[in-house]
C-alpha cells in the first residue's frame, strides 16, 4: 500500500515538473545533471542529451549559457538569483537554490529558469508608447493653444508655438530655464505652464519677486531664519521661500534686481541644493526646479559687473526669449477674443468690437504688451454703454498713432504749465499702464514710486479728463 503511494506521488511530481511552465533544472555538486525538464530544454535550447552528458562548467564553455546559477550556487553555498542568455539568444532569469546534506556540503542545486524575452520586449513596447502618448500630450496642448479654446495661455503665432513646444520639452526635465522678454509677454504665465506640465506640478509654485524685497530682508526671506536669529525675527523662527517651494518650482521673477550680495548666496544654494537658514548651523537639501525670469538684458548687467557671471550661466542653462506682442501679431486677435469672452461672461455683458477697433487694435504697438492689452480691453469694456464698440470708444492714444507719440497739445487757451501737467500726467499714467504697476514704471522710468503717487494723486482731476 505504501509503495504504491510513493509510485502515485513520484508519478505526480514527474507530471507537475513535465508540465511546469518554467524551466527546472537540477545538478548535483560536481554541475552534473540529474534532471531537466522539457520546459528548460524548450527555453534555453538544449537537448536533454547535451545536458545530461555534460557538466555546466563545459556547457558555460561551450557557450550554451552566457554564466551560470548554479556555478554561482556552488560558490556561494546561497540561494542566487541571475539574468543570463541562453545559446538561442533567450533572456532567463535563473534562481538556483542549494540543498544540503547532513555534513553541511552542498548536495544539490535546483534551479528554475523563466524566459523573460518577451517580458523584455513587452517593457520595450511601453516605453515606445510611453514616449508616443508624450509626443501626443505635446501636440494636444499645441492645438488646445491654437485653437484658443479653454487655452488660458494663447499661443497662436508659429513664434509662441515654438515656444511651448520647447516649454513642454523641458518641463519633462529638471533643468534651470532663464525666460527673458519684456515687461507684460507673459513671462510668468509660461513658468507657471512649465511647472503644470512638469513631474513636480502636484508640489508647490512659489514666485519670488527680487525687484520686490528689500535688500536687508532677502536673506531671511529666501533661506528663512532660526529662532532669535536677528531682532524683530519670529519666536518660533520662519521657513524660507525656498524651503517652501520644496518639491515644486520656485519662480524667481526680476531676476536682474538681486542684490550683489545676495548673489553669491543664491548661487550657491542652486549649486549644491542646499541652504542654511539665517541664524542656523543645520543644512537644510533643496529638492526643487529654478525658473528665473528678467526683462533686463542680463548679459550686459555681467558686462557692467552688476550681476555675477556665474550666477547668469547658472541660470541662463535654458535660456527661453518671448518675442513682444508686436512681433507675434497672430496673437492679438485670439487675446482679445478670449479676453471678452471672459469678461462679458463675468459682467453678463454681450459686447463685441467693430472691424475697424479690430484693426486699430492690430497695427498699435502695444510697449506694455498683453498686460497693456489686458488694461485696454477691460477698460473699454466697461466704460462703453453701448454692445457695439467702435473707434469713439478707443483710449486716445490708441487712435494718435505710433507709441511714443506723445499728446502734443494744441496751442488753445490753457497755459504752459496746464500743457506741461497734462503731458506729465499723460506720461505717468501710460507707463504705469504699460509697467502694469507703480514700483515698475517707477523703475522703467528711473524716479521714485512715491514720485510717482504724489504726482498721480495731484495730477488725479486731469488724468480723469484723459
Ligand atoms: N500667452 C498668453 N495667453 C494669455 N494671457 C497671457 C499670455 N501671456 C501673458 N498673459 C497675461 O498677460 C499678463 C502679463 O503676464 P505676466 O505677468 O506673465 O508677464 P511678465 O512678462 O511676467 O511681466 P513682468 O515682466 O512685468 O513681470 C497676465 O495677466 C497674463 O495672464
Amino acid at each position: 500500500m505504501k509503495k504504491l503511494d510513493i509510485a502515485k506521488e513520484v508519478e505526480i511530481l514527474k507530471t507537475a515538473f513535465e508540465s511546469s511552465y518554467d524551466g527546472i533544472h537540477i545538478l548535483d555538486s560536481d554541475g552534473n545533471t540529474l534532471y531537466i525538464n522539457s520546459a528548460c530544454t524548450r527555453i534555453e535550447g538544449i537537448s536533454k542529451e547535451e545536458a545530461m552528458n555534460r557538466t555546466i562548467k563545459e556547457l558555460v564553455a561551450n557557450g550554451v549559457y552566457s554564466e551560470s546559477v548554479t556555478l554561482k550556487v556552488l560558490e556561494t553555498k546561497a540561494p542566487t538569483t541571475i539574468i543570463q542568455t541562453a545559446k538561442n539568444g533567450s533572456q532567463l532569469l535563473s534562481t538556483g537554490t542549494p540543498t544540503f546534506k547532513e555534513d553541511g556540503s552542498i548536495d544539490k542545486v535546483i534551479v528554475n529558469s523563466r524566459d523573460i524575452t518577451a517580458l523584455n520586449e513587452l517593457k520595450r513596447e511601453l516605453s515606445v508608447k510611453e514616449e508616443l502618448a508624450r509626443q501626443y500630450r505635446v501636440e494636444l496642448e499645441l492645438l488646445k493653444k491654437e485653437h484658443g479654446k479653454q487655452a488660458d495661455l494663447i499661443a497662436k503665432s508659429p513664434a509662441m508655438q515654438k515656444i511651448i513646444r520647447l516649454a513642454l520639452n523641458v518641463a519633462k526635465v529638471d533643468s534651470t530655464v532663464l525666460i527673458t522678454g519684456e515687461s507684460g509677454v507673459g513671462k510668468g504665465v509660461l513658468a507657471e505652464f512649465i511647472h503644470n506640465n512638469s513631474a513636480c506640478a502636484e508640489g508647490p509654485f512659489i514666485k519670488i519677486d527680487c525687484s520686490s524685497i528689500p535688500e536687508s530682508l532677502f536673506e531671511s526671506e529666501l533661506f528663512g531664519y532660526e529662532k532669535g536669529a536677528f531682532t524683530g525675527a519670529e519666536r518660533t523662527g520662519k521657513a524660507g521661500l525656498l524651503e517652501l517651494a520644496n518639491g515644486g518650482t520656485v519662480f524667481l521673477d526680476e531676476i536682474g534686481e538681486m542684490p550683489l550680495s545676495m548673489q553669491p548666496k543664491l548661487m550657491r544654494a542652486i549649486q549644491h541644493r542646499e541652504i542654511v537658514p539665517v541664524g542656523g548651523k543645520l543644512v537644510k537639501k533643496l529638492d526643487l526646479r529654478i525658473i528665473a525670469a528678467t526683462n533686463v538684458d542680463l548679459a550686459q548687467k555681467v558686462r557692467d559687473k552688476e550681476f555675477r557671471e556665474d550666477l547668469y550661466y547658472r541660470l541662463n542653462v535654458v535660456p527661453i526669449r518671448i518675442p513682444a506682442l508686436r512681433e507675434r501679431k497672430e496673437d492679438i486677435l485670439p487675446l482679445i477674443l478670449r479676453l471678452m469672452e471672459k469678461l462679458n461672461e463675468h459682467y453678463g455683458f454681450h459686447k463685441h468690437l467693430t472691424e475697424e477697433v479690430k484693426d486699430t487694435l492690430l497695427e498699435y504697438e502695444w510697449p506694455g504688451n498683453i498686460r497693456e492689452l489686458e488694461n485696454v480691453i477691460e477698460r473699454i469694456l466697461v466704460s462703453t454703454q453701448d454692445d457695439i464698440i467702435d473707434s469713439k470708444s478707443l483710449p486716445s492714444h490708441l487712435t494718435r498713432g505710433k507709441t511714443g507719440d506723445f499728446p502734443f497739445y494744441k496751442m488753445t487757451a490753457e497755459d504752459y504749465k496746464t500743457a506741461l501737467a497734462k503731458y506729465d500726467a499723460h506720461l505717468l499714467k501710460q507707463a504705469v499702464q504699460e509697467a502694469g504697476s507703480i514700483p515698475k514704471a517707477a523703475q522703467k522710468l528711473g524716479v521714485d514710486a512715491t514720485t510717482i503717487r504724489r504726482k498721480m494723486a495731484r495730477y488725479g482731476k486731469l488724468l480723469k479728463e484723459e
